[in-house]
């Protein structure tokens, strides 16, 4: 198994760009570009990612599917968020905080 801590991690990096100079890394370079400069990449990652599929290469579309969501995790901190939330709303479709949520209420 591989260790979901990776996103966190990565998370923690980029938003360490933040306050690095423009020139000195790809993100740092992205985030100081803007959001319509890490949009772009994200649709160009999206339609890569697609491509790989159709194509059937499973290689390429784990490849793809990295970037995009690294890309990702530059939004998400463009916005001040993080892998964290995602995977709290994740969660929260799982349906567990609802099933606790309605326990709760009938013990009331
Ligand atoms: N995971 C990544 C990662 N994945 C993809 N990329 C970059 O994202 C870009 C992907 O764009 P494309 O596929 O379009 O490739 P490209 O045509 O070369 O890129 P462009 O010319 O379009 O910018 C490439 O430049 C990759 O190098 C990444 N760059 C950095 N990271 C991680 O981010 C950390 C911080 O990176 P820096 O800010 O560069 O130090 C690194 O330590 C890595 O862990």
């Amino acid at each position: 198994m591989t260790d979901i801590n990776i996103l966190r991690r990565l998370a923690e990096t980029i938003e360490a760009r933040k306050s690095a100079d423009a020139n000195s890394s790809y993100v740092a370079k992205l985030l100081h570009g803007g959001q319509d400069k890490i949009l772009k990449k994200i649709a160009e990652e999206s339609a890569e990612t697609l491509m790989a599929s159709k194509d059937g290469n499973t290689d390429q579309v784990v490849y793809e599917t990295a970037d995009l969501w690294f890309h990702c995790l530059i939004l998400l901190a463009h916005h001040g968020l993080t892998p964290d939330d995602v995977l709290r709303e994740l969660e929260r479709r799982e349906g567990v905080s609802g099933i606790v949520e309605k326990a709760s209420r009938k013990s009331d």
